[in-house]
Parts: C-alpha cells; structure tokens; sequence
C-alpha cells in the first residue's frame, strides 16, 4: 500500500523550513515533494513539520527481569509518544545480554512487543559485575548494537583496555558509563551547594570525569572507537574536547535534564530529581550547552530510566537512581532552546537523529528516498502542560511535571505504519 503525506513541512540543507510531500510505499520512502500517486492513502500534515523519526542511543526498557518498572511495550509505546523510532537498549536487564543466549532471548522479547526498532546492547562484562569479560565478536554477529556495562562504571582499566582491543578488530562501539566507585561516597546527589543545603551525601563531578580521562588514553591506545554516556560536568566537556583535538576516536552524548535543569533547582529531597549522572552546577549546565555548540559533545540521548512510584516515593537515599525521558525531550527542548534562538530547530533536531546514527553506523535519522520510513510530525505550536499520568510508560519518574512545553508530535510513523497518533 501507498501512503502519501501531503500538507507538510520539512527542514532543508540550509535550515529552512520548506512545504513539502512524502511518499511512502512498501515501508520506505519512495519519493520527497512529488504529486500523489493515484491509489494512496492520504496523510494531512495540517501544516505541521516533519522530522526523521528521532534516535535515542541510550534508553532502558527494564524487560527482561524488571517489568514492574517497565516493559519493552510500554516503553516503546513511549517512545512513539515521544516521536522516537529507533532506539538502542542499554543491558542492566535480568538477565544481562551477555550471551549469544542471553542477547537472543532479549531479540525475541523485542520481535515479540516493541512498536518501534529496538536495537539491543550487549554487555562489556558478564551480568555487568565488572569482572568476566564478554565475547563482543560474538556478540556483535548476533545483533547487539554496542557495547556497554551502562549502570556502573567499568572498574578495572585492564578489562576496559582489553574490550577496546577487541572492539578495534571489529570496529565495534565501547560506550561508557563513567564513574569511578571509590569516588562516589554514598552520594545521591552533585557534591555541592544545594546538597548540604538539603542535608543529603554529594557526588564528587571527578568521580565521572576521571574515569572518562582513563578510558580516552585507553581508546587512543586500543584504537577503538569509545562514546561516552551522559556527560554531565564541565571537566567531562574539556576532557572530550582535548581528546577529540589530539584524534583520539571519541564521542559524547549529554542528557535533556542535564540541560535544563542544576542542582540548585532540586526543591527538597525528592527521588525525581535523583537520577545517575547528578544535576551538577550551572557552570556545568552552562559547559554542557557549549560543547553541544562546539562539537564536542556529539548528540542527545533521554536515558530514559523508568521506576516505579512505590521506589521514587520517600526521598533520595534508597530511591534507584533514574528519570522518564522519551515523552518530554523534545517539547522540553525546543521550548527552551530553540524558541529563545540558542539552538537552531536543525541543531536540535540533528542532535536527535542524524548525529547519533553516525555515531553507531546507522541507516537512520534521515529523510531522504530508500529509506525506511521513519517519522515524526510534530505540531511545533501547539502547547501543553505536562502531565506524567498521561505518560504511556509505565514511569511517572519525572521532575517536569506541570511544565508547559511547545512543540508535541502528533503522529508518528515508524516503516511506514502508524506507531503513534495524538488523540484530537
Ligand atoms: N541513569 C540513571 O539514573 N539510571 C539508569 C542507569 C544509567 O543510565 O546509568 C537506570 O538504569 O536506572
Ligand atoms: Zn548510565
């Protein structure tokens, strides 16, 4: 069947916003601002802008093992809500993919519910425990995207310097989720102002950034290729940066939140505002906007981390560390960003969709013809507060409630089939 979207816009080479049609046939997109074909079946953009369906390389869906937070349907039903149409898997799942057993039980979860492309990573240790190391090769013919212990950080430079070896051979990804163990210090929150103002143990920001200053000396090393995970501090930003000036093969993601909000917004001891990296400062804030600008921080990622309310319901120590992400990221992002002009709607969306496939040799995050038909309309004036009941993961975990937000998909179309259509 053919389906043509007329009535739209999208963004062109130069930034601009251009009227324009979309055929699609077959799952793919076979034509961009041509005439109807006489036998389709007609979407009305009503005006609206059209983007590639968003990437998000770092989300949890918690199934296998933990389905009271979340499952693979529900948090692929959020994403859709949220405009996304490929997302990658982190494995702090039970059990961890890594296995080719392990990784093939995840797939047929996958086959069985997602209602978007799900792209599974495996682990760089056995269950994530930071001492076995996994067969990536193995791994990596299997299907896993990437490779990760996200979660925890990987202890040993040994181990982390042995993978990357392995990675190089095969011109796998070693992403990381960077923070040194014996520098957490039982912290729930940045080592900060606000921390002590709030009575509660602080997370020092050289616990990340001297773990992400090991592990660029042992890319360069191994040769491998080593993105790191939520970046969150003004010492990550200059350490990526000078790491990326002396060809070292890094890349680095930064998290909504971590935009938006510092540790000084935190209103009291409230386990929504808990989440793994910290809020850090506003320099730090302020760090991370500059390396999106400059480059060196390379795309957005949600780290969608869904937890129940029964968990996130008495403060911070003892609260799992983690925030909902998919269904506010965008709306979040452009209202604050794009709207006052600190971003362009090109650099966010870029961010959001063509950067990370890059990053993980992706055939997504365009719309260009021959490729699969992934996309999200977005209603870029409409308006709405949010509300985390509405939210259709399972997570309520979120410290934007109540926010007003512009910029709401409204349908999403992932292969060509209708994966998410705001109700009128
Ligand atoms: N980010 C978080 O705060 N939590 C994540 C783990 C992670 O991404 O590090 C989770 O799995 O809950
Ligand atoms: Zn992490």
């Amino acid at each position: 069947m053919v389906t043509f979207i007329e009535n739209i816009k999208m963004l062109n080479e130069q930034g601009e916003l251009v009227e324009t049609t979309i055929t699609i046939d077959k799952g793919k997109i076979a034509a961009i601002g041509e005439e109807k074909p006489s036998d389709a079946e007609v979407i009305d953009g009503k005006g609206n802008f059209v983007a590639p369906g968003f990437v998000d390389v770092h989300v949890h869906l918690r199934e296998p093992g933990f389905e009271h937070k979340e499952t693979i349907a529900t948090g692929t039903r959020s994403a859709a809500r949220g405009g996304f149409t490929t997302i990658c898997a982190m494995p702090n799942t039970k059990p961890v993919p890594d296995s080719v057993e392990n990784l093939e039980y995840v797939k047929g979860l996958i086959k069985k519910s997602a209602v978007v492309r799900v792209l599974p990573y495996g682990s760089l240790t056995v269950a994530e425990a930071g001492e076995k190391r996994t067969n990536i090769a193995e791994l990596k013919a299997h299907g896993a995207v990437a490779f990760s212990d996200d979660g925890v950080g990987v202890q040993l430079a040994s181990t982390m310097y042995e993978q990357m070896q392995d990675a190089a051979k095969i011109d796998a990804v070693v992403v990381a989720h960077c923070e040194d163990n014996s520098l957490i210090y039982g912290g729930v929150m940045h080592e900060g102002k606000r921390n002590k103002e709030l009575g509660l143990p602080g997370i020092p920001s050289v616990c990340e950034s001297v773990q992400i200053a090991r592990d660029v000396l042992l890319a360069e090393a191994a040769g491998a290729k080593y993105h790191v995970c939520h970046v969150s501090t003004k010492e990550s930003v200059r350490t990526v940066r000078d790491a990326k000036k002396a060809g070292i093969r890094v890349t680095a993601e930064v998290c909504p939140h971590h935009l938006l909000l510092e540790d000084m917004d935190i209103p009291s001891d409230d386990a929504n505002w808990k989440m793994n990296p910290p809020l850090r400062s506003s320099e730090d804030k302020k760090a991370l906007i500059e390396g999106l600008l400059d480059g060196t921080i390379d795309c957005i990622a949600t780290d969608h981390a869904p937890h129940t309310q029964e968990e996130k319901c008495c403060g911070m120590v003892g609260a799992p560390f983690g925030i909902v992400g998919f269904e506010t990221a965008f709306p979040l992002l452009y209202t604050k960003f794009v709207e006052p002009g600190i971003f362009t709607l090109k650099q966010l969306v870029d961010w959001m969709t063509k950067k990370p496939a890059e990053i993980f040799n992706l055939p997504y995050g365009q719309i260009e013809v021959g490729a699969s038909a992934d996309l999200t309309i977005i209603d870029l004036n409409k308006e709405k507060t949010i509300d985390a009941n509405e939210f259709h993961s399972k997570g309520r975990n979120t410290p934007f409630n109540g926010w007003k937000a512009k910029g709401w998909p409204v349908m999403t179309i992932f292969e060509g089939n209708v994966v998410y259509k705001e109700e009128e």
